[in-house]
């Protein structure tokens, strides 16, 4: 076959792919219109392609059905999520839903027998023109895709299960009813885990060093260095002026408000360190002493040394004997990093019981290696009480994988050695164009008006990297200029053959983003795992083998709390996980098996046709595509008029093609 007949053949593929990717959404808004309830049972698209010669002797003639694909999530489950911040876009034939996941397209494994059996494929790798295209195959691993919610609320990993599959649903989050007077309601576990993990994910800096500075600043001139700007400033009086004042105002704000903060945390170690010299003492004094009379000697002796009463003191005590307990357990980064309900958790001490305990000692490497990485002089802090001031953890957070019940974490490549010795990753916070691939040009650039500046397809508003200039809250912890700090997740080690996964530290609400798909944008790649997406100008890979963000650790479940979404920001599409209602504590998880590639009929057709076109040699006349459910039978029927693929005799001819529905 001639490299023109080769060309002709994608062409013309391309070109069934993209009228039935066309015609879809509106066979589909037709149905809805019509009042079809989609969701109530599974949609299914068929894609045949009939023999011509079978075809001229009549109605009984062979269909090979080259693919299934399932639609039932493309038009029920995830519209109530994206309803609020997606709208349908051009480029996804079934509504701006999710790009596609691309494993190597079964298709090219497959005898003729099997495809005459018609089982559902798998995803097919896109077909893209980048400079120096070439076909690099590495190693696959299959996905199992039998993942399954347990009900247990913790499983063996300290992991956070759903109670049940119906829980798994899109609504939009539930209001929790305030207590009647929220300042007095005791602090349970779950309350005060979530402090440490706010905390240790939030923008403070617990660096001594920032409270030395504030004090030598209002020292060396009687008042920060920063307010006598400000004054002199405000002295002029013009508008420039007013809001240099409220810079530096905020500035000096945020610094002398991490100093407060870092005091607090001294404070609360050397409280807690205090409990235990107590002990010490008592111990010391119990050698001649009983143990009553010892605890009532040191307590005299404190009391001489603090200037209290011996009732002020055992009431503080009671506090820091909390303090000391949660260090005990959950490590110092449990006590440091603790939020505001730290002394209401302590008074009331309602969660104070063993499985509190034995939680906070599961938590206590994984709090270690999120506070190591992302604060690295926050033990400088315990060098107050002598204590060791050494990282343990170093790097970047996810270069080291949490393990189940208070295992200490261990280094990221080594959970893959078993497949490649030299595993290494690096942590990108944005994409990389593989310029080998593709030139100095990013083939996620969309076509659009800019005439007006960038302006969101979905909120319409306009959108700028400058927070002052930005208005489109789509995904404002990702886009817009005021990127909060980490992503509060962890990689973490299954027990149940997955590898590695993706623990959420907190909550993230149905319809937020988790983060970019992040890897090295490329093309070409088969056999491995890569998300395929595509624009009205290009279909491209990301590839996240060894280079990339946490998103690389997702892991597939049948009854996921993410998706993906397409998004364009500053005219690239990005692509965006977005929570479906993921707890904190939980695994996150994405339905990467038929669900991602089926939304894109286009780029599965159109290498499933060509493939079945170039392998079996046969010339075709009409290709079906239908749509079923259990109760609704139609047929969107594509019928290519007269087209003549005599491939047999090397010798191509196509016509125009037109498809009814
Ligand atoms: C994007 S990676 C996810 C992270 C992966 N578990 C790791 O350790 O690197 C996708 C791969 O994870 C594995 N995987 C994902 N979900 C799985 C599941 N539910 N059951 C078994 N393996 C799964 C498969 O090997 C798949 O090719």
């Amino acid at each position: 076959m001639s490299t023109h007949d080769l060309a002709e053949l994608e062409r013309l593929a391309l070109e069934l792919a993209a009228r039935v990717g066309d015609q879809l959404p509106a066979v589909i808004l037709q149905l809805l219109k019509d009042g079809v309830d989609l969701s109530s049972e599974p949609l299914q698209l068929d894609c045949s392609l009939r023999r011509l010669d079978d075809a001229l002797q009549g109605p009984s003639n062979q269909i090979y059905r080259l693919a299934s694909v399932g639609l039932e999530e493309t038009t029920s489950r995830g519209s109530p999520v994206v309803a609020s911040n997606v709208q349908p876009t051009l480029n996804s034939p079934i509504g701006g839903h999710s790009p596609i996941r691309s494993r190597a397209s079964p298709l090219l494994q497959r005898s003729p027998d099997e495809l005459l059996e018609g089982a559902t494929t798998g995803l097919a790798t896109p077909t893209a023109s980048p400079v120096g295209q070439e076909n690099r195959v590495a190693k696959s691993r299959k996905a199992n895709t039998g993942l399954r919610v347990s009900t247990s609320s913790f499983d063996e990993d300290g992991i956070i299960t759903r109670q049940s599959s119906n829980e798994r649903s899109v609504s939009l989050p539930r209001k929790k009813r305030l207590p009647d007077n929220p300042a007095l309601q005791p602090s349970t576990l779950d309350k005060y885990i979530g402090g440490v993990w706010d905390s240790i994910y939030s923008s403070i800096k617990l660096d001594p060093t920032e409270v030395i500075e504030q004090w030598q600043a209002i020292e060396s001139s009687g008042q920060p260095r920063l307010l006598i700007d400000t004054e002199r400033e405000m002295a002029v009086h013009h508008e420039s002026a007013v809001q240099g004042v409220f810079g530096r105002m905020s500035i000096l704000t945020r610094k002398v408000s991490q100093a407060s903060r870092t005091c607090r945390s001294l404070e609360v170690i050397v409280q807690a360190h205090w409990v235990r010299c107590f002990e010490d003492r008592v111990a010391d004094l119990g050698t001649s002493l009983t143990r009553e009379k010892a605890k009532k000697q040191t307590i005299a002796e404190a009391c001489l040394n603090f200037s209290w009463s011996e009732k002020e003191l055992r009431n503080k005590m009671a506090i820091w004997k909390g303090y000391h307990d949660i260090m005990e357990s959950g490590g110092w980064a449990a006590l440091v990093f603790a939020g505001a309900g730290l002394y209401r958790f302590c008074k009331y001490r309602v969660s104070f019981t063993e499985e509190t305990f034995a939680t906070l000692q599961m938590l206590r490497h994984r709090f270690e290696v999120a506070a190591d990485t992302l604060h690295p002089r926050w033990r400088q802090l315990l060098g107050i009480i002598g204590g060791p001031t050494e990282r343990k953890y170093n790097g970047h957070p996810h270069d080291h994988v949490v393990c189940g019940a208070s295992n200490e974490a261990i280094p990221l490549p080594i959970t893959y050695h078993q497949w490649d010795k030299h595993f290494a990753y690096e942590h990108l916070d944005e994409s990389m164009i593989d310029e080998e691939v593709w030139g100095e040009y990013d083939p996620r650039l969309v076509t659009m008006d800019t005439s007006d500046g960038h302006k969101c397809q979905q909120c319409h508003e306009p959108q700028s990297d400058d927070p002052r200039d930005n208005r489109c809250q789509c995904y404002p912890n990702l886009y817009g200029g005021t990127k909060a700090g980490a992503t509060p997740v962890q990689v973490y080690r299954t027990s149940n053959g997955k590898n590695n996964g993706l623990l959420a530290c907190c909550a993230f609400e149905p319809g937020s983003a988790v983060g970019e798909f992040v890897g090295q944008i490329t093309s070409g790649l088969q056999n491995i795992d890569v998300m395929v997406g595509q624009t009205d100008k290009a279909v491209y890979q990301i590839w996240q083998g060894r280079k990339g963000n946490f998103t690389r650790f997702v892991n597939h479940s049948c009854q996921p709390n993410s998706q993906y979404e397409r998004f364009v920001w500053l005219g690239t599409q990005r692509i965006v996980l977005m929570s479906m209602g993921i707890e904190a504590g939980e695994e996150i998880t994405v339905d990467y098996s038929e669900s991602y590639w089926k939304v894109s009929v286009f780029c599965f057709l159109e290498r499933a046709l060509l493939t079945f076109l170039l392998d079996y040699r046969i010339w075709t006349k009409s290709v079906f595509v239908d749509t079923r459910s259990a109760d609704i039978e139609m047929e969107i029927e594509i019928v290519i008029c007269s087209v003549q693929l005599l491939i047999a005799n090397d010798n191509l001819v196509t016509s125009k093609s037109s498809i009814n529905t």
